[in-house]
């Protein structure tokens, strides 16, 4: 694990670069967005999102997702997520600005967004890799944060112990390679201690054409 940071001297241009390993690597950046676009981001995406909490059924059973969740993206996009197809019927107008940003930070232009709420520590995310068919063979995935401080963390597919901690905090911007997807698992662990609500916002590209599969 290697981690070089790139330097503050230019402010949210430049990301801290991490690597997992070989090619699996991470970029994050702290004050993500300008300040006037930040300011007022969390309150008005709560107020405009189509936000829901989706019941899955794993093992036979049913459960309510210990979250609240919202898809957008270009009009006609279709995925599924949390055992439902949804089709996309454009972005709300307080996302496009975010969505510009973050597409020009990483260098990627994505077509969707799923847009995560965390009600205080005891939401959370468990592990999963985002790799569906749908996302293409090297699906690069742009993390952007607002709210309280998580912590993110990392273990080999295939089984394996955490292997890395990054606390994700409010207006940061974190960007995976394919082979993060590839290598790796992620979650957002539960935490007690943590009072606050944080948003989530994973912009991907989505390839359409493929045919989905179930994602919780
Ligand atoms: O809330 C987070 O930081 C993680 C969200 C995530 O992994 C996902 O939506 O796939
Ligand atoms: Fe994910």
């Amino acid at each position: 694990m290697t981690v070089n940071d790139s330097g503050s001297a230019a402010g949210q241009k430049m990301p801290e670069a991490i690597t997992l390993a070989g090619q699996a690597r991470l970029w994050l950046w702290h004050h993500a967005l300008p300040a006037a676009q930040h300011r007022l981001l969390q309150a008005d995406l709560n107020a405009a999102l189509d936000w829901q909490q989706p019941r899955i059924q794993v093992f036979g059973r049913y459960h309510t997702v210990p979250r609240l969740t919202a898809w957008h993206g270009d009009a006609g996009i279709p995925y599924r997520y949390s055992g439902h197809q949804h089709v996309a019927d454009g972005w709300p107008d307080v996302l496009k600005p975010v969505r510009d940003t973050v597409s020009e930070l990483c260098g990627h232009p994505f077509n969707s967004v799923l847009a995560n709420r965390y009600r205080n520590g005891k939401d959370c995310m468990g592990y999963h890799s985002d790799d569906e068919p749908e996302l293409g063979p090297e699906p690069w995935i742009a993390s952007y944060s607002l709210g309280a401080e998580r912590d993110f963390v990392f273990r080999p597919r295939g089984g394996g112990r955490q292997c890395f901690s990054l606390a994700l905090p409010d207006n940061s911007l974190l960007l995976m390679s394919p082979q993060v997807q590839q290598q790796f698992q992620h979650a957002l662990p539960r935490r007690q201690r943590v009072q606050g609500e944080r948003l989530n916002l994973t912009f991907r590209r989505i390839f359409t054409g493929i045919s989905p599969r179930t994602r919780n």
